[in-house]
């Protein structure tokens, strides 16, 4: 039940709600076909070819979501990847009574006249990235009720920073019945502070610049994190008129505004999606090209997979062309080690996939996952792969593409480990099936038709259907 709505700060017309938000067409409406248990089936070891267009980031739409709540008036969001974790924001955003609704493939989100400040728990369970809409609701608001997030389990991803960062800005935040209780008692709102991360989280980054664009003051935040998604979140939030410095750096300077103002922002490529479809084309020593790829955000994937033996080029701005095909001479891909790291290190997200490849490679790498404590538990040995796993450090011993990887009945429990295993059943001879595919839909836009488009053999099952080509539908479709 959402809590008595108590707004210290809220100075907004209640019920402002343009005629453009009665659309019935609203985001969170259920799929027409309801989909179960859905599972991918590959027919491996062919190649790819041709070109993959990259959707919007994931991780940068998801912060931007929730920093509508900071803004008045009507926000126009661009390039919103058609994610289930987005509609789950979305549906976060709408138990708020937040109005969203969605024309050529824009979503317009207005947060005037919220009803409430306890977003739905169900639906923050199923993701991390709704736990980020408590920064923006207690600094608009004055209080907020957030249950504790999900995301992928992948670690025991604690919520301490979040709640210190919001304390030394003035709030007062309590664990209660499994949700965050937070509010400010002074009758004014949030106070800027200086404030330093023990580690560069990501989300307590993105939790408290939200928070302090909205305080009274100004703000530090040092050993912030440096991901792109960070700069994409401060883009928006200028934007709208944040003063935010820094972003892209260790430290955020931040100098707090009454309000903010909704305005149009167009959401960054994806660097993991580019990532995956790079190591797609090297796991199945294939020639394939993408856009819009912003490099810099992938030197340290590119670095490795160039020294692998894989060529690329930068057709233009932001047309990349990657070829691992083998030369006369065979199989060209040469095994190399990772240490995940924050950025600019090389991403913990593309740490499964990279070892589907290096499973593929020559030689012996060595995988240190140094962000998340327990990001290797998937199934690529039942393809074959010869791995050695001990505590957060694996061994790959490589079979090169002349033994090849055997295709396999496996299960998802995670997004990017799921996404290993699709990478894997590319690569393998024979027939894979996957089960567990909605980790997966939480993060790859259109998978199979993305997939189809390079010529694979992937198709869609669920129990009650069957064979499904249909599944990436667009928000513009809802
Ligand atoms: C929705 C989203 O954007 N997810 C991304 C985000 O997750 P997320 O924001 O959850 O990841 P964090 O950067 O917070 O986690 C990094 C490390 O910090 C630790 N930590 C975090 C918060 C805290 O209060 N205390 C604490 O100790 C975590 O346990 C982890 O070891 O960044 C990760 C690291 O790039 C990515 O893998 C995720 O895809
Ligand atoms: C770990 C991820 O997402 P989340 O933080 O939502 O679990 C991811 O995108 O790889």
């Amino acid at each position: 039940m959402a809590s008595k709505f108590n707004p210290l700060r809220y100075d907004l017309p209640p019920n402002t709600r343009a005629c453009l938000f009665q659309d019935p067409k609203q985001l969170s409406s259920p799929p027409k076909t309801p989909i179960q248990d859905p599972k991918l089936i590959i027919n491996g070891g062919s190649t790819l070819s041709g070109h993959v267009s990259i959707s919007g980031s994931k991780n940068s739409a998801l912060p931007i979501l929730a920093a509508t709540l900071c803004c008045s008036g009507s926000s126009n969001l661009k390039n919103v990847p058609c994610l289930s974790d987005t509609r789950t924001m979305a549906s976060i955003l709408e138990s708020l009574g937040a109005q969203l609704m969605t024309f050529n493939g824009e979503i317009v989100v207005n947060t005037d006249g919220l009803l409430s400040v306890e977003p739905d728990s169900a639906e923050i369970r199923k993701l991390r990235g709704g736990f980020f809409v408590l920064g923006p609701l207690l600094a608009r608001f004055g209080e907020a009720t957030v249950g504790l997030p999900g995301g992928c389990d992948i670690g025991t991803r604690p919520i301490d920073l979040y709640i210190h960062g919001l304390q030394a800005l003035g709030a007062t935040v309590e664990l209660r019945d499994g949700k965050v209780q937070a509010h400010v008692s002074n009758g004014k709102g949030l106070t800027g502070a200086s404030f330093g991360l023990d580690c560069p989280s990501v989300g307590a980054t993105e939790t408290l610049m939200m928070a302090a664009c909205l305080a009274e003051g100004n703000t530090v935040i040092s050993n912030a994190a440096q991901e792109p998604e960070i700069i994409d979140l401060a883009g928006f939030l200028t934007n709208c008129g944040a003063a935010v410095e820094g972003a892209g750096t260790d430290t955020l300077y931040i100098s707090g505004r009454r309000r903010l103002y909704g305005s149009e922002y167009s959401i960054m490529p994806d660097r993991i999606e580019a990532g995956t479809y790079m190591l797609a084309a090297a796991i199945t020593r294939s020639h394939i090209s993408m856009s819009p790829v912003i490099y810099s955000n992938l030197t340290s994937l590119l670095d490795k997979l160039s020294r692998a033996g894989c060529k690329i080029l930068h057709l233009s701005d932001d047309t990349l062309e990657l070829s691992a095909v083998p030369g006369a001479t065979g199989d060209n891909l040469q095994g190399f080690s990772i240490k995940t790291r924050p950025f600019p290190g090389f991403p913990t997200d593309l740490q499964p996939l990279t070892m589907a490849l290096l499973s593929t490679c020559k030689g012996i790498s060595v995988i240190e996952e140094t962000v998340f404590e327990n990001r290797m538990s998937h199934e690529l040995q039942k393809f074959g792969a010869k791995i050695q796993v001990c505590g957060s450090t694996a061994l790959v011993f490589g079979k090169g593409n002349a033994s090849p990887l055997c295709g396999s009945q496996v299960i998802a429990t995670d997004l990017r480990g799921g996404m290993s295993l699709v990478l894997a059943g590319l690569a393998a001879e024979g027939c894979t099936e996957i089960s567990g595919i909605s980790h997966v839909d939480r993060g790859y836009e259109s998978l199979e038709m993305k997939l189809q488009g390079l010529g694979a053999n992937v198709t869609r099952m669920t129990s009650s259907s069957g064979p499904s080509q249909n599944f990436g539908i667009s928000f513009a479709s809802l």
